[in-house]
């Protein structure tokens, strides 16, 4: 019996495509369609990591399968059952998934306002240093010598507006005594996070919305909305803990805990810094 060559397997190979694709026509439509769908996974992927949902979610997918494969072989009570859960699954998924949808309608909500490069290019302060970071720096110091709780959102390109509206409008350029008082035990505004946008305070008594990742248990809801912050926004968050005196520093999901006042300026130099490199980049691109 003669073997078949390469040519004929290849083809093989060609008409079964050409088969397959009469059947299953891919567009380019296709194309972006599974990016899109592949895109939305990896976010849900990112957005879901630390948390209990990959494996909800792995759960749900198992039962789709089940059930495309009973319905598949006319298995008609299983099908049934399995269909009634699959029907319920969006109510089910939104009930689940309640925390991390708003937190993905928060970040939508927080969309850069990379756009508004005319606001960027005159809100640009080259002496960030002396008119941000030294009044900042300086009321962390004494807050935390005194073990005065603190809560500082220093906003950058992410859009805040949705924290600052739930708070109260201050308006008023940084300084290190109003950022004390505003602090204060017992004050007015001492509850909640104050909001830094340039170099003025924006805002006090916001609520930050609190992370669901896995932390530690010894971090306390002050620590946990400066996370949660951190994974929705650009933004910086600094802690002055009210029970250790301890400063802390949230940025892109993670917190960094016991930070001395001196390495805190280097750090908050090196984000604006990068910042403003990252600014002219942006203006000598547009
Ligand atoms: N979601 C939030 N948004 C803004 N501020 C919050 C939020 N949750 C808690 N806070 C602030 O944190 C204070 C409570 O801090 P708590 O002791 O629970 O946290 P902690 O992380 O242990 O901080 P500390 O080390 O200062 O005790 C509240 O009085 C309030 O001012």
């Amino acid at each position: 019996m003669p073997r078949p060559s390469d040519s004929d397997t290849l083809k093989d190979i060609i008409a079964l495509t050409k088969y397959t694709m009469g059947f299953v026509p891919f567009t380019f439509i296709d194309f972006i369609d599974i990016i899109l769908v592949a895109a939305i996974m990896f976010w849900i992927y990112r957005a879901t990591r630390g948390t209990n949902a990959p494996y909800i979610i792995s759960g749900i997918i198992m039962i789709y399968l089940m059930w495309v494969v009973v319905r598949t072989l006319n298995m008609e009570l299983l099908s049934n059952i399995l269909g009634q859960f699959v029907s319920v699954g969006v109510i089910a998924l939104i009930i689940v998934f309640q925390p991390e949808i708003r937190r993905f309608l928060q970040m939508i909500g927080m969309r850069q306002k990379r756009f508004n490069f005319i606001a960027r290019i005159f809100n640009r302060n080259d002496n960030t240093s002396v008119t941000i970071i030294a009044p900042i720096v300086q009321a962390c110091r004494e807050m935390s010598a005194h073990k005065t709780g603190a809560l500082i959102v220093i906003g950058r390109q992410s859009d805040l507006r949705l924290i600052t509206e739930g708070g109260i409008a201050i308006d008023a350029k940084i300084s290190t005594p109003l950022l004390e008082n505003i602090f204060f035990k017992n004050a007015p505004l001492h509850d909640g996070a104050v909001v830094i946008e340039g170099d003025r305070i924006v805002a006090a008594k916001c609520i930050l919305p609190v992370t669901q990742s896995d932390v530690p248990k010894s971090y306390g809801t002050r620590h946990r909305a400066a996370i949660g912050m951190s994974e929705i926004s650009d933004a910086i968050i600094l802690v002055v803990s009210e029970e250790t005196g301890g400063i802390s520093i949230a940025h892109g999901g993670t917190i960094h805990r016991d930070i001395a006042p001196d390495q805190l300026a280097n750090l908050l130099q090196r984000h604006f810094g990068a910042n403003r490199q990252k600014d002219r980049h942006a203006t000598m691109g547009s």
